[in-house]
């Protein structure tokens, strides 16, 4: 990587509004009007965004990003180039304010963005910018070409979406004739039908007046064309689906100013590698470009050299931190191959607590079978390759809309769903690298919220554990099957909550039934229902809290 150069940061995740407010580093007020920013007045009054910004061809250590980038007058990271780069033009038209940080100063009403993006991001409840997005924004403006890393579900799909809907909204706000067949100046290459369609969703909702097209395989050929022929801002695709509309001459990338490469290094382990050159090769070479990529294998690595042209990395994980977003905490149990299956009810029970939660399997044939026997007592619905697109994208949206609330799923799921509020992450199996295990985690504890992720693991397992631990630099916390009491503690506890949500209408309908039966059994007929409700219409105490077999009830 040569001629790229390099930012890694060390960051802190903001808090969500919902969150506890932590300390946070001294930012101060700057309304910006982003075309016109002084780096160097940037340097004092805009920390994070100014310490993004490298210098074209300058390394900037982790260290000078400690303390959110604060930069230190005269330290070696300020070198020359970094003051050519600067724009120190005097038109920067922000409110540069002496001010003491108000919490507000990286909202989203406040980088210049246009007003209605503002508003159908803040509508979404996004109001300031996450690191990621933070770090991509200057030099993405910049028209440079980036490569990105950060953790799973701290934003990287906005971190791109972001600055190429303002260019696109405000090229249009030049140009009022958007003409019906116009062609896409926006490519995004997604490695699955699932993540591409997430990050249509997330422009769409971003920019509902921009119109994005998703095509992938397994669905209708003609919709897609007709979508694509009546005119497009933002194509959104897999690679095979994406080359047989280019082939038949339905989508045209001649006009194509951006192209961004989400999860590049999954495009590799899909197969997807000759594919993504052939699209690339097509597109034209004046063109700004961002990858996405977890990892740099050889091949993503050379497909930067070829296809980017002097490419920023933006590296928010850096090669020592732990690969885990911050939020999620780690368990290990030790279960054997006959007792795994039992145990994971009362795993969902005791560590969901009635919130969502997703299993990772590593055969479809686990993932079919561990949902059949859940069912019995919490919803579930499998999720794998072999399920035809339209029955996965049902089931997924189940989920989401919490109609069900375990899924139990293949690594087909684990890169990029965006699914949020998932509690609990279950690895039914090992994974097979230490990047799968990353990317599972990672479906819980997104933007900035906390989950839970527990590892299941034979004896013989130990050692793939541990050097997990040394791979990953987590650290679980290796705990029992959970025992009858908190079993029983949390379903009854998971019942109550539901007890809270009944309508008082329905209540009513009830009411005088609950009366004649408190009349003849007195609390009796409560402590019944309750037991019914959390599954134990019969005894609990035929487990084996050492074994974890059952020999009475299937829970
Ligand atoms: N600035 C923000 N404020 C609040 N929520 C945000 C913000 N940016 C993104 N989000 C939300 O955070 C969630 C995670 O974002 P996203 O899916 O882009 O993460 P990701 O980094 O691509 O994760 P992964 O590596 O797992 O694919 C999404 O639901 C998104 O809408």
């Amino acid at each position: 990587m040569s001629s790229s150069s390099l930012i890694s940061i060390s960051t802190t995740f903001p808090k969500t509004p919902s969150q506890e407010q932590q300390p946070q580093p001294p930012f101060r007020k700057t309304p910006l009007s982003y075309p016109f920013i002084s780096l160097s007045k940037l340097r004092s009054n805009f920390s994070f965004v100014a310490s993004a910004v490298a210098a074209r061809n300058s390394v900037l250590s982790e260290e000078a990003f400690k303390g959110l980038g604060v930069f230190d007058e005269g330290s070696e990271e300020e070198d020359e180039d970094d003051e050519e780069y600067v724009d120190d033009s005097d038109e920067f038209e922000g409110d540069v304010s002496s001010e003491e940080d108000d919490g507000d100063e990286l909202g989203v009403a406040k980088l210049g963005l246009p007003q209605r993006l503002v508003d159908t991001l803040e509508k979404r409840g996004i109001t300031k910018l996450f690191p990621i997005q933070r770090a991509v924004l200057i030099p993405a403006l910049e028209g440079r070409d980036i490569i990105g890393r950060a953790k799973t579900g701290t934003g990287k799909t906005l971190a791109f979406a972001i600055p190429i809907i303002k260019k696109l909204t405000e090229e249009d706000d030049e140009n009022r004739n958007r003409l019906a067949g116009r062609l896409p100046r926006v490519l995004v290459l997604a490695p699955t039908r699932e993540l591409a369609k997430q990050v249509e969703n997330e422009i769409k909702e971003s920019a509902p007046y921009l119109r994005t097209v998703c095509v992938y395989g397994g669905v209708s050929y003609t919709l897609q064309k007709n979508q694509l022929t009546r005119g497009v801002d933002i194509v959104v695709g897999t690679p095979g689906r994406l080359i047989d509309l280019v082939n038949s001459n339905v989508l045209k990338l001649g006009e194509v100013q951006f192209l961004v490469l989400d999860e590049a290094d999954q495009m590799l382990a899909v197969g997807f590698e000759e594919d993504v050159e052939t699209i690339l090769q097509k597109l034209p070479p004046q063109r700004q470009s961002m990858l996405f990529s977890a990892t740099m294998p050889g091949w993503v690595q050379k497909l930067s050299r070829k296809y980017l042209n002097k490419a920023l990395t933006i590296d928010l994980v850096g090669d020592q931190d732990e690969k885990l977003a911050e939020g999620i905490k780690l368990y290990a149990i030790p279960t054997t191959s006959t007792t795994k299956r039992s145990m994971l009810g009362d795993l969902v029970t005791v560590y969901a607590k009635g919130g969502k939660t997703i299993i990772f399997t590593q055969t479809k044939r686990d993932a079919d079978e561990v949902s059949m026997a859940l069912t019995s007592s919490i919803a579930s619905e499998a999720l794998h390759g072999d399920i035809s697109q339209h029955q996965r994208e049902r089931t997924l949206n189940g989920f989401r809309q919490g109609k069900f609330t375990v899924l139990v799923a293949t690594d087909v799921a684990s890169r990029g769903l965006d699914i949020p509020n998932v509690d609990l992450v279950i690895h039914y199996e090992l994974p097979n690298d230490p990047e799968t295990f990353v990317h599972r985690s990672g479906r819980t504890g997104r933007a900035g919220k906390e989950g839970k992720a527990i590892l299941m693991y034979t004896n013989n397992q130990r050692r793939t554990v541990k050097s997990l631990e040394k791979d990953v630099g987590c650290h679980f916390e290796f705990i029992s099957p959970p025992g009858v009491e908190d079993v029983l503690g949390s379903s009854s506890e998971h019942v109550i909550a539901t007890l809270a949500g009944v309508h008082d209408e329905s209540i009513e309908y009830f009411t005088p039934t609950a009366q004649k039966l408190i009349d003849e059994q007195g609390t009796r007929a409560l402590a019944a229902a309750l037991a019914h409700m959390s599954g134990f219409s019969q005894p609990p105490s035929s487990r084996s809290l050492i074994t974890h077999e059952q020999v009475c009830i299937n829970f």
